[in-house]
């Protein structure tokens, strides 16, 4: 088995997906939080001077989607074709097409456009995003193939983060519920979410 460290700030973040993949296939791996000083000595060590990194057996990888991917294509959490691994793919690019529609709410900082932007995330940004989501999952709880596969674990985070600000937003979506109760029902990811240090991201 290889050697895994992965290099992150002291938070759940773009690479919670990553830790709660190896959590579920039970792969060691050193968790690396880093932040400030820390952070600005390895800076220069990483390939593009930016984290996530992972580390496998002294060679390094960057890019949170890149890494879950790599491992999930390494770890059998990959489609079974290469049309599944391309529609896979696409699933996770539409995630971080939401992902960026989050962060431009999360990061503004006028307090009257801060609030016009929350209005447009729940009446049109999240009923677009989770409708799409909902329909793939309807049917297994899962995105494809009828089981886990990488960017499930993205969207569990994705859902995780959304649910702090809108709690009851999964009562129009049956099949995201169906996946996050899928994922919760991993016995070594329920572990990890239990066990796992307590960032307010
Ligand atoms: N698209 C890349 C983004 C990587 C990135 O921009 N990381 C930022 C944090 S989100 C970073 O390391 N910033 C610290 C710095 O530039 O010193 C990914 O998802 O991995």
């Amino acid at each position: 088995m290889a050697t895994y460290k992965l290099f992150y700030f002291p938070m759940r973040g773009a690479v919670e997906p990553v830790r709660l993949l190896f959590a579920h296939k039970e792969i060691k791996y050193e968790d690396i939080r880093l932040a400030g000083e820390d952070w600005q000595k390895e800076k220069p060590n990483t390939p593009f001077g930016v984290m996530p990194v992972l580390e496998e057996d002294g060679k390094k990888l960057g890019g949170s989607t890149v890494i879950l991917r790599y491992l999930g294509e390494k770890h059998g959490l990959a489609g079974s074709n290469a049309w599944d691994n391309a529609h896979l793919a696409n699933i996770s690019d539409f995630m971080m097409d939401f992902g960026n529609e989050l962060v431009k709410v999360h990061y503004e900082k006028d307090e009257t456009r801060k609030q016009e932007l929350q209005k447009r995330l729940a009446e049109e940004v999240i009923p677009k995003y989770f409708g799409k989501l909902n329909e793939l999952t309807a049917s297994t709880g899962y995105l494809c193939c009828g089981r886990l596969t990488w960017p499930d674990l993205q969207l569990y985070c994705v859902l995780d983060y959304v649910l702090k600000g809108h709690p009851e937003v999964l009562s129009n979506f049956s099949g995201l519920a169906s996946l996050r109760k899928n994922i919760e029902a991993d016995a070594n990811i329920s572990k990890w979410i239990k066990e796992r240090p307590q960032t307010e991201q």
